[in-house]
Protein backbone atom coordinates (compact mmCIF):
# COMPACT_ATOMS: atom_id res chain seq x y z
CA UNK A 1 0.00 0.00 0.00
CA UNK A 2 1.63 3.24 -1.19
CA UNK A 3 0.96 6.39 0.78
CA UNK A 4 1.42 10.05 -0.90
CA UNK A 5 2.63 11.67 1.90
CA UNK A 6 1.18 15.06 1.42
CA UNK A 7 -0.24 17.55 3.72
CA UNK A 8 -4.30 17.57 3.75
CA UNK A 9 -6.01 20.22 1.63
CA UNK A 10 -8.20 22.24 3.23
CA UNK A 11 -11.43 23.41 1.99
CA UNK A 12 -10.49 26.96 1.12
CA UNK A 13 -14.61 28.00 0.49
CA UNK A 14 -16.01 27.06 4.22
CA UNK A 15 -17.57 30.50 4.77
CA UNK A 16 -16.04 31.26 8.51
CA UNK A 17 -17.19 35.06 9.32
CA UNK A 18 -20.10 36.61 9.95
CA UNK A 19 -19.71 39.75 8.73
CA UNK A 20 -22.72 41.60 9.72
CA UNK A 21 -24.43 42.39 13.25
CA UNK A 22 -23.73 39.03 14.83
CA UNK A 23 -19.59 39.37 14.53
CA UNK A 24 -20.16 43.02 15.93
CA UNK A 25 -22.45 41.85 18.94
CA UNK A 26 -20.08 38.93 19.45
CA UNK A 27 -16.51 40.54 19.30
CA UNK A 28 -18.86 43.13 22.14
CA UNK A 29 -19.29 40.43 24.44
CA UNK A 30 -16.70 38.37 23.06
CA UNK A 31 -14.34 36.62 26.15
CA UNK A 32 -12.23 39.53 27.27
CA UNK A 33 -8.63 39.98 27.50
CA UNK A 34 -6.17 42.74 29.23
CA UNK A 35 -5.28 43.59 25.82
CA UNK A 36 -9.15 44.21 24.15
CA UNK A 37 -10.11 45.68 27.51
CA UNK A 38 -7.47 48.30 27.18
CA UNK A 39 -6.83 48.68 23.63
CA UNK A 40 -4.83 51.91 24.19
CA UNK A 41 -2.15 50.27 26.26
CA UNK A 42 0.24 47.79 24.46
CA UNK A 43 1.31 46.51 27.96
CA UNK A 44 -1.97 46.37 29.64
CA UNK A 45 -2.24 43.23 32.21
CA UNK A 46 -4.18 40.37 34.10
CA UNK A 47 -3.96 39.80 37.66
CA UNK A 48 -4.24 36.21 38.02
CA UNK A 49 -6.33 34.10 41.17
CA UNK A 50 -5.66 30.25 41.34
CA UNK A 51 -8.56 28.62 43.83
CA UNK A 52 -7.98 25.53 44.79
CA UNK A 53 -7.87 23.21 47.41
CA UNK A 54 -4.39 21.75 47.90
CA UNK A 55 -3.19 19.21 49.93
CA UNK A 56 0.09 20.35 49.72
CA UNK A 57 1.64 23.62 48.11
CA UNK A 58 3.73 21.84 45.49
CA UNK A 59 0.26 21.11 43.55
CA UNK A 60 -0.87 24.48 44.41
CA UNK A 61 2.64 25.66 42.45
CA UNK A 62 2.20 23.89 39.58
CA UNK A 63 -1.94 25.03 39.16
CA UNK A 64 -0.53 28.75 39.00
CA UNK A 65 2.20 28.38 36.79
CA UNK A 66 0.21 26.27 34.46
CA UNK A 67 -2.96 28.98 34.74
CA UNK A 68 0.09 32.22 34.03
CA UNK A 69 1.57 29.98 31.28
CA UNK A 70 -2.22 30.03 29.71
CA UNK A 71 -2.83 33.56 30.05
CA UNK A 72 0.73 34.09 28.35
CA UNK A 73 -0.32 31.78 25.57
CA UNK A 74 -3.36 34.09 24.81
CA UNK A 75 -1.10 36.96 24.47
CA UNK A 76 -1.36 39.11 27.90
CA UNK A 77 0.75 40.18 30.59
CA UNK A 78 0.57 38.77 34.01
CA UNK A 79 1.13 41.28 36.29
CA UNK A 80 0.42 39.71 39.52
CA UNK A 81 -1.22 36.68 41.41
CA UNK A 82 -1.95 35.03 44.44
CA UNK A 83 -3.91 31.35 45.43
CA UNK A 84 -6.81 31.08 47.54
CA UNK A 85 -7.38 27.70 49.30
CA UNK A 86 -10.96 27.28 49.18
CA UNK A 87 -12.28 23.81 49.78
CA UNK A 88 -16.30 24.74 49.17
CA UNK A 89 -17.07 27.48 46.54
CA UNK A 90 -19.87 30.27 46.81
CA UNK A 91 -22.35 29.51 45.09
CA UNK A 92 -22.71 32.87 43.60
CA UNK A 93 -19.29 34.01 43.25
CA UNK A 94 -16.89 30.99 44.00
CA UNK A 95 -14.35 33.59 45.93
CA UNK A 96 -15.42 34.53 48.97
CA UNK A 97 -16.70 38.16 48.62
CA UNK A 98 -13.79 39.74 51.16
CA UNK A 99 -11.46 37.83 49.38
CA UNK A 100 -12.36 38.94 45.53
CA UNK A 101 -12.67 42.37 47.08
CA UNK A 102 -9.12 42.47 48.55
CA UNK A 103 -7.55 40.59 45.35
CA UNK A 104 -9.05 43.16 43.03
CA UNK A 105 -7.68 46.14 45.31
CA UNK A 106 -4.34 43.97 45.12
CA UNK A 107 -4.92 44.01 40.97
CA UNK A 108 -5.47 47.61 40.72
CA UNK A 109 -2.49 48.52 42.73
CA UNK A 110 -0.66 46.75 40.50
CA UNK A 111 -2.25 47.79 36.97
CA UNK A 112 -4.10 44.90 35.91
CA UNK A 113 -7.26 45.53 33.82
CA UNK A 114 -8.70 42.10 34.04
CA UNK A 115 -9.64 39.39 36.77
CA UNK A 116 -8.51 36.09 35.80
CA UNK A 117 -9.73 33.08 37.57
CA UNK A 118 -8.32 29.62 37.51
CA UNK A 119 -11.86 27.70 38.23
CA UNK A 120 -15.00 27.33 36.29
CA UNK A 121 -17.30 29.77 36.53
CA UNK A 122 -21.04 29.82 35.50
CA UNK A 123 -21.83 32.66 33.27
CA UNK A 124 -23.90 34.23 36.43
CA UNK A 125 -21.18 34.06 38.89
CA UNK A 126 -18.55 36.28 36.36
CA UNK A 127 -21.46 38.28 36.23
CA UNK A 128 -21.65 38.48 40.23
CA UNK A 129 -18.09 38.74 40.49
CA UNK A 130 -17.85 41.24 37.93
CA UNK A 131 -20.13 43.58 40.03
CA UNK A 132 -18.08 43.02 42.99
CA UNK A 133 -14.45 43.61 41.95
CA UNK A 134 -15.40 46.75 39.43
CA UNK A 135 -13.16 44.37 37.02
CA UNK A 136 -13.39 42.38 33.85
CA UNK A 137 -13.64 38.55 34.87
CA UNK A 138 -12.12 35.74 32.99
CA UNK A 139 -12.24 32.23 33.58
CA UNK A 140 -10.07 28.91 32.89
CA UNK A 141 -12.16 27.94 30.52
CA UNK A 142 -12.62 31.29 28.80
CA UNK A 143 -8.69 31.49 29.03
CA UNK A 144 -8.11 28.08 26.89
CA UNK A 145 -11.02 29.19 24.62
CA UNK A 146 -8.87 32.23 23.43
CA UNK A 147 -5.56 30.08 23.57
CA UNK A 148 -7.07 27.55 21.02
CA UNK A 149 -8.41 30.70 19.46
CA UNK A 150 -5.11 32.25 19.00
CA UNK A 151 -3.72 29.43 17.61
CA UNK A 152 -6.68 28.14 15.45
CA UNK A 153 -5.12 28.47 11.75
CA UNK A 154 -6.54 26.00 9.65
CA UNK A 155 -9.83 25.79 8.42
CA UNK A 156 -11.08 22.64 10.39
CA UNK A 157 -9.35 24.21 13.80
CA UNK A 158 -10.94 27.09 13.41
CA UNK A 159 -14.40 25.96 12.97
CA UNK A 160 -13.93 23.39 16.12
CA UNK A 161 -12.52 26.69 18.33
CA UNK A 162 -15.80 28.63 16.87
CA UNK A 163 -18.22 26.10 17.94
CA UNK A 164 -16.51 25.76 21.48
CA UNK A 165 -16.37 29.41 21.72
CA UNK A 166 -19.76 30.62 20.80
CA UNK A 167 -21.33 28.10 22.68
CA UNK A 168 -19.06 29.51 25.93
CA UNK A 169 -20.25 32.46 24.83
CA UNK A 170 -24.24 32.05 24.44
CA UNK A 171 -25.34 32.12 27.87
CA UNK A 172 -23.02 34.73 28.46
CA UNK A 173 -24.80 37.22 26.25
CA UNK A 174 -28.07 35.92 26.68
CA UNK A 175 -27.87 36.32 29.86
CA UNK A 176 -27.22 39.79 29.62
CA UNK A 177 -30.84 40.34 29.36
CA UNK A 178 -32.23 43.84 30.18
CA UNK A 179 -28.96 45.84 30.29
CA UNK A 180 -27.99 43.90 26.65
CA UNK A 181 -31.39 44.94 25.17
CA UNK A 182 -30.73 48.76 26.21
CA UNK A 183 -27.00 48.25 24.85
CA UNK A 184 -27.96 47.10 21.84
CA UNK A 185 -30.57 48.42 20.64
CA UNK A 186 -29.16 50.39 18.39
CA UNK A 187 -27.52 47.95 16.58
CA UNK A 188 -29.85 45.24 15.80
CA UNK A 189 -32.45 45.92 13.34
CA UNK A 190 -34.36 43.26 11.78
CA UNK A 191 -35.62 42.52 15.75
CA UNK A 192 -38.96 40.32 15.47
CA UNK A 193 -42.48 41.87 16.91
CA UNK A 194 -41.90 41.12 20.74
CA UNK A 195 -38.47 40.04 20.22
CA UNK A 196 -35.90 41.15 22.52
CA UNK A 197 -32.67 41.88 22.02
CA UNK A 198 -31.19 38.70 23.64
CA UNK A 199 -33.60 36.42 22.13
CA UNK A 200 -33.01 37.97 19.03
CA UNK A 201 -29.48 36.94 19.50
CA UNK A 202 -29.80 33.49 21.05
CA UNK A 203 -31.64 32.91 18.09
CA UNK A 204 -28.88 34.23 15.92
CA UNK A 205 -26.27 32.70 17.91
CA UNK A 206 -28.07 29.15 17.02
CA UNK A 207 -27.99 30.19 13.38
CA UNK A 208 -24.52 30.71 13.48
CA UNK A 209 -23.73 27.54 15.30
CA UNK A 210 -25.84 25.50 12.94
CA UNK A 211 -23.76 26.60 10.21
CA UNK A 212 -20.60 26.39 11.68
CA UNK A 213 -21.39 22.66 12.50
CA UNK A 214 -22.93 21.86 8.40
CA UNK A 215 -19.32 23.39 7.64
CA UNK A 216 -17.50 21.53 9.95
CA UNK A 217 -19.12 18.17 8.81
CA UNK A 218 -18.42 19.38 5.16
CA UNK A 219 -14.64 19.64 5.97
CA UNK A 220 -14.84 16.14 7.78
CA UNK A 221 -16.80 14.44 4.62
CA UNK A 222 -13.80 15.76 2.85
CA UNK A 223 -11.08 14.50 5.16
CA UNK A 224 -13.03 10.86 5.15
CA UNK A 225 -11.95 10.20 1.57
CA UNK A 226 -8.41 10.99 2.92
CA UNK A 227 -8.77 8.58 5.70
CA UNK A 228 -10.22 5.90 3.77
CA UNK A 229 -7.29 5.57 1.89
CA UNK A 230 -5.08 5.24 5.05
CA UNK A 231 -7.35 2.50 6.20
CA UNK A 232 -4.52 -0.18 4.87
CA UNK A 233 -1.62 1.30 6.66
CA UNK A 234 -0.16 1.17 9.78
CA UNK A 235 -1.08 4.12 12.07
CA UNK A 236 1.11 5.45 15.16
CA UNK A 237 0.03 8.32 16.81
CA UNK A 238 2.02 10.62 18.90
CA UNK A 239 -0.34 12.09 22.28
CA UNK A 240 0.00 13.97 25.52
CA UNK A 241 -0.27 16.81 27.59
CA UNK A 242 0.06 19.61 26.01
CA UNK A 243 3.69 21.29 25.30
CA UNK A 244 5.13 17.49 25.57
CA UNK A 245 6.89 17.44 22.84
CA UNK A 246 5.19 15.45 20.67
CA UNK A 247 5.40 18.45 17.69
CA UNK A 248 9.04 18.05 18.13
CA UNK A 249 9.60 14.55 18.26
CA UNK A 250 7.39 14.71 14.56
CA UNK A 251 9.62 17.11 13.28
CA UNK A 252 12.37 14.60 14.13
CA UNK A 253 11.27 11.23 13.28
CA UNK A 254 9.24 12.57 10.26
CA UNK A 255 11.29 15.14 8.13
CA UNK A 256 8.20 17.49 8.87
CA UNK A 257 9.04 21.32 9.77
CA UNK A 258 5.88 22.06 11.56
CA UNK A 259 5.80 24.62 14.36
CA UNK A 260 6.77 23.82 17.50
CA UNK A 261 7.19 26.32 20.41
CA UNK A 262 7.11 26.16 24.23
CA UNK A 263 3.66 27.28 24.68
CA UNK A 264 0.53 25.69 25.32
CA UNK A 265 -1.74 24.55 22.31
CA UNK A 266 0.70 25.02 19.25
CA UNK A 267 -0.90 22.22 17.42
CA UNK A 268 -4.78 22.31 16.83
CA UNK A 269 -5.22 19.91 13.88
CA UNK A 270 -3.57 16.44 13.65
CA UNK A 271 -0.69 15.98 10.66
CA UNK A 272 -0.49 12.86 9.14
CA UNK A 273 2.66 11.80 7.12
CA UNK A 274 4.82 8.63 6.29
CA UNK A 275 7.36 7.19 8.68
CA UNK A 276 8.64 5.31 5.98
CA UNK A 277 10.27 6.22 3.09
CA UNK A 278 9.09 7.10 -0.34
CA UNK A 279 5.11 6.81 0.85
CA UNK A 280 4.58 3.52 3.13
CA UNK A 281 2.67 1.56 4.91
CA UNK A 282 3.59 3.31 8.40
CA UNK A 283 2.00 6.59 8.90
CA UNK A 284 2.98 9.11 12.12
CA UNK A 285 0.56 11.87 13.24
CA UNK A 286 0.62 14.75 15.59
CA UNK A 287 -2.26 15.77 17.68
CA UNK A 288 -3.18 18.72 19.47
CA UNK A 289 -2.70 18.28 23.51
CA UNK A 290 -4.56 17.85 26.52
CA UNK A 291 -4.63 19.68 29.83
CA UNK A 292 -6.62 18.89 33.23
CA UNK A 293 -9.64 20.13 33.03
CA UNK A 294 -9.84 20.08 29.50
CA UNK A 295 -13.37 22.18 29.00
CA UNK A 296 -16.06 19.82 27.72
CA UNK A 297 -17.06 22.03 25.35
CA UNK A 298 -13.66 22.01 23.62
CA UNK A 299 -13.47 18.16 23.85
CA UNK A 300 -17.08 17.87 22.29
CA UNK A 301 -15.79 20.37 19.06
CA UNK A 302 -12.68 18.42 18.71
CA UNK A 303 -14.09 14.63 18.77
CA UNK A 304 -14.25 13.73 15.79
CA UNK A 305 -10.46 14.74 15.23
CA UNK A 306 -9.52 13.11 18.21
CA UNK A 307 -11.51 9.81 17.56
CA UNK A 308 -9.09 9.09 14.54
CA UNK A 309 -6.99 7.97 17.72
CA UNK A 310 -8.96 4.98 17.97
CA UNK A 311 -7.87 3.97 14.96
CA UNK A 312 -4.54 4.26 15.80
CA UNK A 313 -1.81 0.66 15.52
CA UNK A 314 0.47 1.54 17.88
CA UNK A 315 0.02 5.17 20.98
CA UNK A 316 2.81 6.89 21.57
CA UNK A 317 2.23 8.84 24.82
CA UNK A 318 5.00 11.69 24.86
CA UNK A 319 5.83 12.77 28.61
CA UNK A 320 7.66 16.11 29.09
CA UNK A 321 10.20 14.03 31.51
CA UNK A 322 11.69 17.47 32.74
CA UNK A 323 8.48 18.64 34.19
CA UNK A 324 8.31 18.48 37.58
CA UNK A 325 4.39 17.45 37.42
CA UNK A 326 5.01 14.58 34.49
CA UNK A 327 3.52 11.93 36.53
CA UNK A 328 -0.16 13.92 36.67
CA UNK A 329 0.71 15.14 33.33
CA UNK A 330 0.55 11.08 32.36
CA UNK A 331 -2.31 10.41 34.24
CA UNK A 332 -4.71 13.17 32.14
CA UNK A 333 -3.00 11.60 29.37
CA UNK A 334 -4.33 8.44 30.35
CA UNK A 335 -7.84 9.44 31.30
CA UNK A 336 -8.10 11.28 28.23
CA UNK A 337 -7.10 7.85 26.29
CA UNK A 338 -9.92 5.95 28.15
CA UNK A 339 -12.72 8.89 27.20
CA UNK A 340 -12.09 8.45 23.66
CA UNK A 341 -11.79 4.85 23.81
CA UNK A 342 -8.34 4.38 23.07
CA UNK A 343 -6.90 2.83 25.67
CA UNK A 344 -6.86 -0.60 24.93
CA UNK A 345 -4.27 0.10 21.53
CA UNK A 346 -0.99 -1.05 22.28
CA UNK A 347 1.38 1.80 23.73
CA UNK A 348 5.33 3.05 23.62
CA UNK A 349 5.80 5.92 25.88
CA UNK A 350 8.40 8.36 24.98
CA UNK A 351 9.84 10.43 27.98
CA UNK A 352 11.11 13.68 26.27
CA UNK A 353 13.50 16.26 26.97
CA UNK A 354 15.81 14.16 28.92
CA UNK A 355 18.85 16.21 28.14
CA UNK A 356 17.14 18.60 30.48
CA UNK A 357 17.56 15.47 33.74
CA UNK A 358 20.34 15.73 36.06
CA UNK A 359 19.28 11.98 37.48
CA UNK A 360 16.25 9.68 35.46
CA UNK A 361 13.72 7.68 37.56
CA UNK A 362 13.68 5.03 38.87
CA UNK A 363 12.94 2.15 36.87
CA UNK A 364 10.37 0.43 39.36
CA UNK A 365 8.81 4.14 39.44
CA UNK A 366 8.62 4.35 35.19
CA UNK A 367 7.68 0.34 35.40
CA UNK A 368 4.57 1.29 37.24
CA UNK A 369 3.57 4.69 34.88
CA UNK A 370 4.03 2.97 31.80
CA UNK A 371 1.84 0.51 33.19
CA UNK A 372 4.68 -2.47 32.03
CA UNK A 373 4.45 -0.98 28.27
CA UNK A 374 7.73 0.21 26.59
CA UNK A 375 9.21 2.94 27.11
CA UNK A 376 12.24 5.48 26.20
CA UNK A 377 13.82 8.99 27.17
CA UNK A 378 14.84 11.01 24.18
CA UNK A 379 16.28 14.15 23.65
CA UNK A 380 15.95 16.26 20.78
CA UNK A 381 19.38 16.53 20.27
CA UNK A 382 20.09 12.85 20.47
CA UNK A 383 20.14 12.12 16.52
CA UNK A 384 20.84 8.40 17.45
CA UNK A 385 18.39 7.55 20.14
CA UNK A 386 16.02 9.25 17.67
CA UNK A 387 16.97 7.03 14.95
CA UNK A 388 16.46 4.18 17.27
CA UNK A 389 13.46 4.81 18.16
CA UNK A 390 11.59 5.61 14.40
CA UNK A 391 12.62 1.60 13.88
CA UNK A 392 11.30 0.40 17.10
CA UNK A 393 8.04 2.41 16.58
CA UNK A 394 8.14 0.91 12.63
CA UNK A 395 8.94 -2.44 14.20
CA UNK A 396 5.86 -2.50 16.34
CA UNK A 397 3.30 -0.87 14.37
CA UNK A 398 4.16 -4.04 11.80
CA UNK A 399 3.84 -6.47 14.65
CA UNK A 400 2.65 -9.76 12.51
CA UNK A 401 -0.71 -11.00 12.73
CA UNK A 402 -1.89 -14.16 15.09
CA UNK A 403 -3.86 -16.55 13.53
CA UNK A 404 -6.26 -18.35 15.92
CA UNK A 405 -9.65 -20.36 16.62
CA UNK A 406 -11.81 -18.41 19.50
CA UNK A 407 -15.20 -19.46 20.61
CA UNK A 408 -17.00 -16.63 21.50
CA UNK A 409 -20.47 -17.13 22.76
CA UNK A 410 -23.25 -15.66 21.68
CA UNK A 411 -24.05 -13.25 25.09
CA UNK A 412 -20.59 -11.50 25.02
CA UNK A 413 -21.54 -8.97 22.86
CA UNK A 414 -18.19 -7.13 23.55
CA UNK A 415 -16.00 -9.57 22.17
CA UNK A 416 -18.25 -10.47 19.25
CA UNK A 417 -18.78 -6.52 18.80
CA UNK A 418 -14.41 -6.95 18.83
CA UNK A 419 -14.43 -9.90 16.57
CA UNK A 420 -16.28 -8.31 13.29
CA UNK A 421 -14.42 -4.66 13.45
CA UNK A 422 -11.09 -5.52 14.16
CA UNK A 423 -10.09 -8.91 12.63
CA UNK A 424 -10.20 -11.49 10.04
CA UNK A 425 -12.84 -13.99 9.94
CA UNK A 426 -11.56 -17.05 8.16
CA UNK A 427 -14.12 -19.51 9.28
CA UNK A 428 -17.05 -19.31 11.40
CA UNK A 429 -18.16 -22.66 13.32
CA UNK A 430 -22.06 -22.53 14.83
CA UNK A 431 -21.95 -24.31 18.35
CA UNK A 432 -24.99 -24.41 20.60
CA UNK A 433 -24.18 -21.25 22.45
CA UNK A 434 -21.75 -19.28 19.96
CA UNK A 435 -19.71 -19.15 17.58
CA UNK A 436 -16.22 -20.81 17.10
CA UNK A 437 -13.92 -18.71 14.85
CA UNK A 438 -11.09 -19.08 13.10
CA UNK A 439 -9.31 -15.43 12.50
CA UNK A 440 -6.54 -13.45 11.97
CA UNK A 441 -5.79 -10.29 14.23
CA UNK A 442 -2.81 -8.32 15.75
CA UNK A 443 -2.01 -9.78 19.51
CA UNK A 444 -3.54 -7.03 21.42
CA UNK A 445 -6.74 -7.40 20.00
CA UNK A 446 -7.07 -11.26 20.53
CA UNK A 447 -5.93 -10.25 24.43
CA UNK A 448 -8.73 -8.25 24.09
CA UNK A 449 -11.83 -10.69 23.03
CA UNK A 450 -9.92 -12.97 25.63
CA UNK A 451 -9.79 -10.46 28.63
CA UNK A 452 -14.09 -10.80 28.15
CA UNK A 453 -14.71 -13.03 31.12
CA UNK A 454 -17.49 -14.69 29.66
CA UNK A 455 -15.39 -16.12 27.31
CA UNK A 456 -12.57 -17.59 29.55
CA UNK A 457 -15.64 -19.17 31.17
CA UNK A 458 -17.20 -20.55 28.81
CA UNK A 459 -14.05 -21.59 26.70
CA UNK A 460 -12.61 -23.86 29.64
CA UNK A 461 -16.67 -25.18 30.34
CA UNK A 462 -16.29 -26.79 26.78
N1 LIG B 1 15.42 20.74 25.94
C1 LIG B 1 14.54 20.12 25.17
N2 LIG B 1 13.47 20.80 24.72
C2 LIG B 1 12.57 20.15 23.96
C3 LIG B 1 12.70 18.77 23.63
N3 LIG B 1 11.63 18.40 22.89
C4 LIG B 1 10.87 19.51 22.76
N4 LIG B 1 11.42 20.56 23.38
C5 LIG B 1 10.89 21.93 23.49
O1 LIG B 1 9.62 21.89 24.16
C6 LIG B 1 8.76 22.91 23.65
C7 LIG B 1 7.41 22.30 23.26
O2 LIG B 1 7.61 21.43 22.19
P1 LIG B 1 6.46 21.05 21.16
O3 LIG B 1 7.03 20.01 20.27
O4 LIG B 1 5.88 22.26 20.53
O5 LIG B 1 5.40 20.41 22.15
P2 LIG B 1 3.94 19.83 21.79
O6 LIG B 1 3.73 18.63 22.64
O7 LIG B 1 3.82 19.63 20.33
O8 LIG B 1 3.03 21.02 22.31
P3 LIG B 1 1.55 21.52 21.81
O9 LIG B 1 1.43 21.28 20.36
O10 LIG B 1 1.56 22.96 22.14
O11 LIG B 1 0.57 20.76 22.64
C8 LIG B 1 9.51 23.53 22.46
O12 LIG B 1 10.09 24.74 22.88
C9 LIG B 1 10.57 22.51 22.11
O13 LIG B 1 11.74 23.10 21.54
C10 LIG B 1 13.85 18.08 24.12
O14 LIG B 1 14.06 16.89 23.91
N5 LIG B 1 14.73 18.80 24.88
MG1 LIG C 1 2.55 20.48 18.97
Amino acid sequence: MKFESKPIKEHEEVPLADNGELETLVEHFKNRSARRENSHSSRSGCYVVCVGDWSEDYGRDAQLAEIVGLVGAQGDRVVGSETIKQRRPDPATVLRSGKAKAAAERAVRLGANMLIVDAELKPSQIRNLEDLTGMPVCDREGVILNVFLRHAKTQTARIQVEIAHLSYLKPLICGLGLEMDQQAGGIMAGRGPGETASELLARRLDKRLAELKKSLRRVQIAGEAQRKRRGQCKRIALVGYTNAGKTTLMNHLASTELVAQDMPFVTLDTTVRCLTRHGGDVLLSDTVGFIRRLPNRLLASFATTLAELREATLIVPVVDASDPEWEMHLETTHKMLVTLGADEIPRYYVFSKADRLATLPSKEALEIVSSGHDYQFISNQDKEAIGELKETLIGRARADLRRTKLYVPYDASKAMEIVYRSCRVVETETKPNGLLFSLEAESYVIDQIQRQRPIQRRSTEQ
